[in-house]
């Protein structure tokens, strides 16, 4: 059970000087809060002095009112008054979750100064363009002194880019960037602009809305930037106008036992964080005992991809809370059900299970972060989420943070823990973590000032209690080295093309040794630990589960390939390596009843994995309407299938023969097209990881001059600070060279896709033709084109089908691409 402790408060709010309006004392006072936090203390004074501020403060630290008070206090002091269709500030947010957050703290504060100022929440995600053309004149109607928002919608409101209630096309966009449509508040006087969670917001995702902000907000005003992780943006804070701005960095330090300051970390002294590194197929079970030994605490668990966060809620609802409407075979089978999952999981008490995710309605999002909100402290929950809910969130009493699998951006890692320990409560977090390559992540974390110590792996005895004791009938696992048939990732250094076909054969072998090497090192690291039987077992449970439930059984497949494909886009992608995860482990950790055909498991040892003996076309889906017409379908396509079958007795050894020379004459084309086509992707990977090592680079420096002690040495001797400069600036300009270099081989790759697809065509005419035949070169082209129009529409038609079926990536842009109503 998480512990209260004492938070280390600074002096009273009546100490700020200049000193704050009565009224806003009597409000602080009101809210129960008697002295300011460190954050508060140092940003306050500054920012109601007329200075731009920077502010970097641990998570849960109190930077909402740290950017709110001086905001009301410097509106108060603005000496012309606002036209009613004037904004005086304006908040920005990365997502509307905090976006409405803060837009109630802000009616709370207005509420008890008693101050008369219109603010309105604008954020996308209403129900119908009517709602929203409601929003807008509402917005009109009272006058928009304070506006609140995500990135998406403010541009809407202060570019003119809705009508009715709909956003325009793009089409109505004029030459010069400017809208057609008429803007429903104008920022030219505004006071104060802030960026929550800044970091974020200047990331490249929100860059085309954001400048669109800008360029409507006056120069003269006040800017504040304010985020856990404001150092990750210092690159791009001239773009967000800030004049000689203040920087306020409150530094955490380790609890020391003997009272004297410890390391400096970045998050909140009251959190722990552990890690656990074990095999992927074990997560559930240790998740499962952690609640088992913990008790009735409140649980956010993290996950890559909103496709995992459907999957596991809709099986830990299964698991955790029955209802008979949910179990096939009603009330006898859930008791049976229930009685199989004891053997696994003991807890008394009753587990509410939550999901949130970007691709959820708004309606729902709202409503599962309101009833999650409202559980108070000593009832168990558990809330599954992507990164939409990583930042700023200020959910009450949160115990634990579990992260599935590492976040997908590195920033995000102290974002999701933050979300328990706030404002000096106490707080756990875990992360799992694969053996190999991904144990790299404590170091990596360890240099960002995130501090981890390792968790107890947990066991369960025969009769289901839990235990940090191995019990005795655990034996290590016996790996067998798997023979390596994986043939794209040859190329480690130079230009292969260039090498002749000895040299070429011996490069290959060499680097297929090595890559063995690499991938026993990994199945030694896993055959490190013990068999689990009962962590086996309850996976098998699971799968039983999917074997009645087609539901459980999609999205499981689903949640696979999701993370899989995430796993590739990792940033810290020297530590994510898909060609090292132990993906087998992965797969049998999401309970598949089989392999999905995917080419990130060719070369894999396929055979360490036990597929469920079912025909899985007879699994149902339990609601009786869907499953109706799945079977109506499916009988249809078989029917299909039967009728398009040629019939075996047509075909005559002639035309078997005549299909062997065929694929004979198309083999060596095939060939030699597959090794250019992985010539091609070695070049890419080389010039990806040129990319990477040279934005490690930068970061480096960076942080460098970041440093207070080299910004003391560089402020003691000029000589220095002039070559830490100029190396900074070299990076930078190497960085924009390689960015133009890319956009050019973009281009290049383009035009050689679409000769490539000329060349294809070609071939496929010569061989359709008889390699014999004189055909002229013109229809070939003509052919060609034909073709490359066919592919296109055919690649277009894909991507809108992947589009509708979107397995679910993270979904950090999510305001960026679904603010629209
Ligand atoms: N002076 C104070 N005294 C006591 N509690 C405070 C004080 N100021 C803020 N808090 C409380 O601290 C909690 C965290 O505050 P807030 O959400 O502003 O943190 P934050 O620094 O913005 O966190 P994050 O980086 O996660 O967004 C809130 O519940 C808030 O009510």
């Amino acid at each position: 059970m998480a512990e209260s402790v004492v938070p280390t408060f600074g002096r009273p709010w009546t100490a700020l000087q200049p000193a704050l309006s009565q009224a806003m004392l009597d409000a602080v006072s009101s809210l129960g809060f008697e002295n300011m936090t460190p954050v508060q203390e140092a940003t306050i004074p500054a920012f109601i002095q007329n200075r731009d501020v920077v502010v970097e403060a641990a998570t849960g630290s109190g930077k909402t009112l740290s950017f709110l008070i001086p905001m009301l206090e410097l509106l108060q002091r603005k000496r012309t008054r606002l036209s009613h269709t004037e904004v005086g500030a304006i908040v920005i947010s990365p997502t509307r979750e905090l976006a409405r957050q803060i837009f109630t703290v802000l009616q709370e504060l207005l509420k008890l100064t008693g101050l008369s100022y219109t603010a309105h929440l604008v954020v996308g995600g209403s129900s119908s363009a009517t709602n929203t053309a409601d929003e807008m004149s509402v917005l009109k109607e009272l006058g928009p002194d304070i506006l609140i928002g995500t990135p998406g919608r403010l541009e809407d409101v202060l570019c003119g880019r809705l009508r009715n209630g709909k956003r325009l096309k793009s089409g109505m966009i004029t030459a010069s960037g400017g809208v057609r449509g008429r803007p429903s508040a104008s920022a030219a006087k505004l006071e104060v602009l802030v960026l929550d969670e800044a970091d974020r917001l200047l990331d490249m995702g929100f860059e085309a809305s954001l400048t669109a902000i800008f360029s409507t907000l006056p120069k003269q005003r006040r800017t504040g930037l304010f985020s856990a992780t404001m150092s990750e943006a210092l690159g791009q804070l001239v773009r967000t106008g800030l004049r000689n701005p203040v920087r306020v960095q409150v530094q955490v330090r380790d609890r020391t036992t003997d009272g004297s300051g410890g390391a400096e970390r970045r998050i909140p002294a009251s959190l722990a964080i552990r890690y656990l590194v074990c095999p992927p197929d074990r997560k559930l079970a240790q998740i499962l005992r952690l609640i088992q030994t913990t008790g009735s605490l409140k649980y956010i668990v993290y996950f890559s991809t909103c496709a995992a966060v459907d999957y596991f809620y809709r099986l830990l609802r299964r698991m955790l809370c029955p209802v008979p409407a949910v179990v096939p075979g009603g009330k006898r089978a859930m008791r049976e059900e229930k009685d199989r999952l004891r053997e696994h999981f003991t807890y008394s008490a009753s587990i509410s299970v939550h999901s949130l995710h970007g691709q959820m309605v708004q309606s729902k999002r709202q409503a599962t972060y309101e009833s999650f909100s409202a559980i108070p402290p000593g009832e168990a929950a558990v809330l599954l989420c992507t990164d939409v809910a990583s930042r700023g969130l200020d959910i009450p009493d949160v115990d634990c943070v579990i992260q599935w699998d590492p976040p997908t951006d590195p920033k995000s890692f102290a974002h999701r823990c933050g979300r328990t320990a706030r404002a000096g409560r106490s707080g756990k977090a875990l992360v799992f973590l694969s053996p190999g390559a991904e144990e790299t992540y404590i170091d990596f974390l360890a240099l960002r000032k995130i501090p981890m110590s390792p968790a107890d792996y947990l066991w369960q005895d025969s009769d289901g209690a839990v235990t940090t004791e191995a019990p005795a009938d655990a034996v290590s696992l016996v790996v067998e080295e798997e023979e390596d048939e994986d043939e794209d990732d040859l190329d480690e250094t130079g230009d292969d093309e260039e090498l002749d076909e000895e040299a070429l054969k011996n490069k290959e072998d060499e680097q297929k040794k090595r890559r063995r090497k690499r991938r026993c090192r990994n199945q030694d690291q896993l055959s490190k630990y013990p068999a689990d039987t009962r962590s086996d077992a309850l996976l098998e449970l699971v799968r039983g589960l999917a074997a009645t439930d087609r539901d459980i059984y999609d999205r499981g497949k689903l949640a696979f390939v999701s993370f899989v494909q995430s796993y590739s886009k990792h940033e810290a992608s020297f530590i994510f390596r898909l060609k090292e995860l132990p993906i087998i482990e992965v797969a049998k950790g999401f309970a598949l009843l089989h392999l999905p055909s995917m080419p990130e498991l060719r070369g894999r040892p396929v055979s360490r994995f036990v597929p469920f003996a079912i025909d899985t076309d007879t699994i149902p889906l339990l609601d009786s309407k869907r499953e109706a017409h799945r079977l109506e379908k499916l009988e249809k396509a078989k029917l299909a299938a039967t009728e398009a079958k040629p019939d075996d007795s047509d075909s005559d050894s002639k035309g078997k023969k005549k299909k062997q020379k065929k694929k004979n004459n198309t083999d060596a084309w095939t060939d030699a097209k597959e090794a250019k086509d992985r010539a091609r992707e070695r070049k890419l990977k080389r010039i990806k990881r040129r990319d990477a090592v040279a934005s490690v680079e930068e970061a480096r420096l960076m942080q460098e001059i970041e440093d207070p002690k080299i910004r003391e040495a560089m402020a003691k001797d000029p000589l220095l600070a002039k070559r830490m400069i100029s190396r900074r600036d070299k990076s930078l300009r190497d960085m924009a060279e390689i960015s133009a270099q890319k956009s050019q081989r973009s281009r290049q790759s383009e035009q050689r896709s679409l000769d490539d697809i000329i060349a294809d065509a070609k071939s496929t005419k010569r061989y359709q033709q008889d390699s014999s035949s004189s055909s002229d070169e013109d229809s070939w082209e003509a052919l060609a084109r034909k073709e490359a129009i066919r592919k296109k529409l055919a690649a277009k038609s894909k991507q809108r089908k992947r589009f509708t079926f979107n397995p679910g990536f993270s979904d950090n842009e999510e305001e960026e691409n679904n603010d629209s109503t």
